[in-house]
């Protein structure tokens, strides 16, 4: 489904992204996840197309796609969240997410942007009620209605950024489990990025470690974890990352 190859980024003289490739199949969960300024972000920047590549080849569906615009990659079908979400106030919840489905649906119809976030909504557990307040959302209900507009737009594949960061232990689990079930009943492919790994490692099906913009290791969960490059890199950085290595080792 995606198929990347030698991807760069380079801002003025410093590469974030070091000639990375990687593959993504049709209905699998792939776990992006590395050290702060590894280059996660860039990745997905660059595959939402809101930053050009230096250099390297991005293909979607047998298509390059690689400095193509925003719209244009998401009418294609790849859909995104961000890490911090930045409804419109003023609007209502189903409206911020209609009018994600108007513009990601690559049509003028007024009633498949409704029917788009009607289903959006269905999907994440928020109120189809068209007056409801985004005001009233709490940390976790702001991340469903992140996920909503992303699955408005009606993505073949959805970029995750930072899923869980802000959310307690319960409201993790939740939204983990809430992608789990989007990628079994909609079919979806996702990619996933997250700093909190403990739960990630429980859902994707194969995981790619950065580390200074370079792919340093990818395979399942449970091997990944057993890498000594990829316990190098969180060791005496980050405690919680070890850990939830440790745990994913079985
Ligand atoms: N527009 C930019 N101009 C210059 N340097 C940048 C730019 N964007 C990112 N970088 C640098 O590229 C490197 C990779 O950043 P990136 O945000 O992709 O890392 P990340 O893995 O997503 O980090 P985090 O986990 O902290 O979000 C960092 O050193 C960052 O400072």
């Amino acid at each position: 489904m995606l198929n990347v190859e030698g991807l760069v980024k380079r801002f003025g003289g410093f590469t974030a992204v070091n000639g990375v490739s990687f593959k993504v199949e049709p209905g699998e969960i792939l776990g992006l996840i590395g050290p702060n300024g590894s280059g996660k972000s860039t990745i997905f920047n660059m595959l939402s197309g809101t930053l050009s590549p230096t250099a390297g080849s991005i293909r979607f569906e047998g298509r390059e796609i690689a400095g193509v615009s925003p719209h244009s990659i998401i009418n294609r079908g790849i859909g995104r969240t961000f890490q911090i979400p930045r409804p419109f106030r003023r609007l209502s919840i189903f409206e911020n997410v209609a009018l994600a489905g108007f513009y990601g649906q690559g049509s003028h119809s007024q009633s498949k942007a409704f029917a788009a976030a009607e289903q959006a909504l269905a999907l994440v557990g928020l109120p189809g009620d068209r007056h409801a307040r985004v005001d009233g959302l709490g940390a976790a209900g702001l991340k469903k209605l992140e996920l909503a507009k992303a699955l408005a737009t009606g993505p073949k594949l959805l970029l995750a950024d930072e899923s869980l960061s802000g959310l307690d232990e319960h409201e993790m689990d939740q939204a983990a489990d809430m992608l789990d079930r989007i990628r079994k009943e909609l079919g979806m492919t996702i990619i996933w990025v997250e700093h909190i790994m403990g739960v990630l490692m429980r859902i994707v099906d194969r995981v790619m470690v950065l580390d200074h913009g370079e792919k340093i290791a990818e395979g399942l969960p449970s091997a990944v974890a057993h890498d000594p490059r990829v316990v190098e890199v969180y060791l005496g950085t980050d405690s919680a990352a070890v850990q939830a290595l440790a745990a994913a080792r079985g």
